[in-house]
C-alpha cells in the first residue's frame, strides 16, 4: 500500500533528484537527513521508487508524453507500471482526477526504440560501437540490481575462512566466480556492522575492481603508485597484495575523498600507504618519482557510466562534451603517470566507463606517442593468475556478460632500453 505522506515524499526525492545537478545518491542521503522520522519501510520504498524511475527514465517521460514529466507524474508512473503498483494500493493517496489519469496509463503503449529498450541516451548510443542486440543486452544488464561484493584483506584473512564465518553468522554468501579474493552476498546486510568488516577484513568492492586490482599485479617490496586513489578502494587492495611491504604511493587531487580513505586505512592494518594530495597531474610530487615505480596504477575520472546499476543518473549528468572534457584530462594524467614507470614496470590504465573514447582510444593514442610502452594481453596475465576469464588483450567487464559493473582496464609494460 502506497500512503499519501509515501507519495509525497517520493515525488519530493523525485523532484530534486531529476535536476540532476547532483549525485542521486547525495540527494537521498540528504534528504533523509533532513526527513529524520522516516521509518525504515518508508525509506525502503522512496529509495526504491526514485530508484527505479531513473533507472527507466526514458520509459516513463514517454508514457507521461505529451504532457509535462513532472515529479508528481513520474512518480505515479513508475509506482503504476514500473512497479507495478495496482489502482488499489494506491489506496486514498490518489486525487479523482489523478485515478483517471493512473487508469489510462496502465493501459497505455509507447512507441519502440532502441534508446527505450536499452534505456541509454542517444549520445550514448552513438558512442558504443555496439550492434543493435549488443546494445539492448548492455543496456538491460545496466538496469538490474547489483549484487553486493566484498574484498578479503588478504593480509588479516584467508577468503575461505572468511566465507565460512559470514555463512555461520547466517549471511548467504558465495565465493565470486572470477575474483579468487571475492564474496559475493545474496541480499543488501548491513555488512558494515559486521565484525570481520570493523576489523578491516573484508571491504565492499565490486568483483570487476577487485580483478582490476589484481591486474596491476603488486608484489612485496615494490614501489606502487595509485596515481587517482580517490578513497582507496584499489589502494587497499594493492597494499594488501604487497603484504604491507614497499611503498605504495597514493595519490588525488581531492582532499576529501584522500580523507575518506584514512579511516578505511586505519581498518585494514597496512603501513606502507602514503596518501599524497596533488595540485594536479604534473605536480612536483609526482615528478620526483619519475622512473622509479614498479607499477603505476592509473584509475582515471571518467563517465562512470559502467556503475550506472548503482547510479542510473550518470546517463543524464554526463554529456557528449563531458566526456571529450574528461578524455583530455585522462589523456593528461595517463601522460603524466607514464614518467613514474621504471624499465621494465607495469603501466595500468583503467576506468568504469563503457566508451571506447575513454578507454582504447586513450590507449592506443598513448601507445602511438610511445613506443617505449607496449601492450601486455589481459587474457594472458589473467591466465597466468588462474582466473578463467578471457575478455581479449584488455580486461573489458560488463554487467550483462560477467555480473559486474562496466570496467576496462589495459596493461603496459615500459620496455627494457
Ligand atoms: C575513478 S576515481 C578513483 C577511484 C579509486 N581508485 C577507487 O578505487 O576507489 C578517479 C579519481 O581521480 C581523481 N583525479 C581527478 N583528476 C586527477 C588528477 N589530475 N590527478 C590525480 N587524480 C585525479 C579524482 O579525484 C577521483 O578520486
Amino acid at each position: 500500500m502506497i500512503h499519501a505522506a509515501q507519495l509525497a515524499h517520493i515525488e519530493a526525492v523525485i523532484n530534486q533528484m531529476t535536476l540532476f545537478d547532483r549525485p542521486a545518491d547525495a540527494v537521498l542521503s540528504a534528504y533523509f537527513r533532513e526527513h529524520p522520522k522516516l521509518g525504515a519501510q518508508d525509506r525502503h520504498v522512496i529509495a526504491e521508487t526514485a530508484f527505479a524511475c531513473l533507472r527507466r527514465y526514458t520509459f516513463a517521460t514517454a508514457l507521461i508524453a505529451p504532457e509535462k514529466p513532472t515529479a508528481r507524474k513520474l512518480a505515479l508512473a513508475t509506482l503504476a507500471r514500473i512497479r507495478h503498483i495496482n489502482l488499489k494500493e494506491f489506496g486514498d493517496s490518489l486525487a479523482a482526477n489523478e485515478r483517471e489519469w493512473v487508469t489510462a496509463l496502465k493501459g497505455k503503449e509507447v512507441e519502440a526504440s532502441l534508446a527505450l529498450e536499452a534505456e541509454l541516451p542517444e549520445w550514448v548510443l552513438e558512442r558504443l560501437a555496439l550492434n543493435h542486440d549488443e546494445i539492448v543486452e548492455l543496456g538491460q544488464g545496466l538496469m538490474r540490481p547489483a549484487p553486493l561484493d566484498l574484498r578479503v584483506n588478504t593480509l588479516k584473512m584467508k577468503r575461505d575462512d572468511a566465507l565460512a564465518r559470514l555463512v555461520a553468522d547466517g549471511i548467504d554468501a558465495e565465493a565470486t566466480p572470477f575474483s579468487p579474493i571475492g564474496i559475493r552476498l545474496k541480499g543488501k546486510p548491513a555488512i558494515n556492522r559486521h565484525a570481520l568488516f570493523k576489523d578491516g577484513a573484508l571491504e565492499v568492492q565490486d568483483e570487476g575492481s577487485q580483478l582490476l586490482g589484481l591486474l596491476v599485479g603488486a608484489r612485496r617490496g615494490e614501489m606502487v603508485v595509485d596515481f587517482c586513489a580517490g578513497a582507496g578502494g584499489k589502494t587497499l587492495l594493492l597494499g594488501a597484495q604487497m603484504a604491507s611491504s614497499g611503498r605504495l604511493y597514493a595519490f588525488d587531487v581531492s582532499e576529501k575523498r584522500l580523507a575518506n580513505l584514512k579511516p578505511r586505512l586505519a581498518r585494514s592494518g597496512l603501513s606502507n600507504v602514503h596518501p599524497q594530495l596533488i595540485a594536479h597531474e604534473n605536480d612536483i610530487k609526482v615528478k620526483r618519482l619519475a622512473g622509479k615505480a614498479d607499477r603505476v596504477l592509473v584509475d582515471a575520472p571518467c563517465s562512470g557510466l559502467g556503475t550506472l546499476r548503482r547510479n542510473p543518473d550518470l546517463k543524464f549528468r554526463q554529456t557528449g562534451q563531458s566526456v571529450a572534457e574528461l578524455n583530455e584530462k585522462q589523456a593528461a594524467i595517463l601522460e603524466s603517470a607514464s614518467r613514474l614507470v621504471k624499465t621494465g614496470g607495469r603501466l595500468v590504465y583503467a576506468t568504469c566507463s563503457l566508451l571506447p573514447q575513454e578507454n582504447r582510444d586513450i590507449v592506443a593514442a598513448f601507445l602511438e606517442r610511445h613506443p617505449d610502452f607496449e601492450l601486455t594481453p589481459a587474457n594472458r596475465l589473467l591466465e597466468d593468475m588462474r582466473v578463467a576469464l578471457d575478455t581479449g588483450d584488455c580486461l573489458e567487464m560488463s554487467p550483462h556478460r560477467h555480473n559486474t559493473d562496466g570496467f576496462f582496464a589495459a596493461i603496459m609494460t615500459r620496455r627494457q632500453g
